[in-house]
């Protein structure tokens, strides 16, 4: 018996267009998911939305189309702390996808070497509380200092209006932090306001890896080109040239207006990278660094 889909949640953008601009060789789209299929991998029971199906196959197919070498596939709240859809994906990229999980407090040593073995490389803490009931901060310390022995990282995930009282937390964190989706900052508000200055001075003071990734998510006057969005965007680039990275979100979960087209959204980057060198950094070498390093792209 498969979970119906949240309705009005739109369906991934089956038919993507050939992206006008050609990704550079090696390049690595940094935060894409997997879904089920849930006849085979079923969605968690607590979870906050039912999505539909997107398989490896259908993420793989999507990599090809639009010119990506490598994946980075990250655990969606959908599928809770089960990570079997998602290693089931990174084992079958043949050394072309690394993994970010779920886990509980209580994950031992072995199962995290597991994890590792199969190409797994950081936990993400979500704390957009309509995708999650939050974890208690001493759960998620519990988690950073185990991994912190692997080399892992922690992909954090919030609004940017909770960013004041969670910054001090993350502070506390023994392991790199990677912000996903720019930090979901509010783009109605001025570029250089205080809002903004304070998530940048908070990925300053860090040494954060940042996504500028999700204009879909985060823009006020759409697409195409998400122009209330790349200020944002080119910002981050600006100031953390060697810690961005940029990933397409397939296959979208959660959205109602309108589902990118992910031809388009590879259009975006030389919006926001607008040097050969900036969009080699953000697509190739950064993500490398963190995922494969000592690795050739
Ligand atoms: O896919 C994303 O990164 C964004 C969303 C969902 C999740 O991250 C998730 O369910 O884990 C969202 O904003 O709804």
């Amino acid at each position: 018996m498969t979970a119906a889909k949240t309705p009005g949640w739109l369906d991934w953008n089956a038919e993507p267009s050939t992206p006008d601009f050609r990704l550079p060789p090696g390049a690595v789209d940094a935060h894409c998911h997997v879904f089920g299929p849930q006849a085979r991998f079923p969605f968690a029971p607590e979870r906050k939305y039912t999505p539909c199906d997107a398989s490896k196959e259908q993420l793989f197919a999507l990599r090809d189309h639009i010119g990506v070498a490598r994946t980075v596939i990250v655990q969606a709240t959908c599928h809770g702390a089960d990570n079997s859809a998602m290693l089931d994906a990174v084992r079958a990229a043949g050394g072309r996808a690394r993994g970010v999980a779920t886990v509980r407090p209580d994950i031992g040593e072995a199962e995290l070497r597991q994890l590792h073995a199969a190409g797994v490389r950081g936990v993400r803490f979500n704390f957009v509380k309509r995708l999650v009931d939050a974890a208690p901060h001493e759960d998620l310390s519990a988690i950073a200092k185990k991994i912190a022995p692997l080399g892992w990282h922690v992909v954090l995930y919030f609004e940017a209006a909770d960013l004041p009282g969670l910054e001090g937390f993350f502070g506390t964190l023994p392991v790199p932090l990677v912000i996903d989706h720019l930090g979901r900052p509010d783009v109605t508000k001025p570029v250089d306001g205080p809002e903004f200055r304070r998530f940048l001075d908070f990925a300053a003071a860090h040494d954060v890896w940042v996504k500028v990734s999700c204009p879909e998510r985060l823009t006020v006057t759409g697409p195409p080109a998400y122009a209330d969005v790349v200020p944002f965007a080119r910002r981050v680039v600006a100031e953390f040239p060697d810690r961005v990275l940029w990933g397409t979100d397939w296959p979208h979960p959660n959205l109602k207006q309108h589902m990118p087209d992910d031809g388009l959204l590879v259009d975006h980057v030389p919006r926001i990278a607008n040097t050969p060198e900036a969009q080699r950094k953000l697509l190739v070498g950064n993500p490398m660094r963190l995922y494969w390093p000592g690795e050739t792209a």
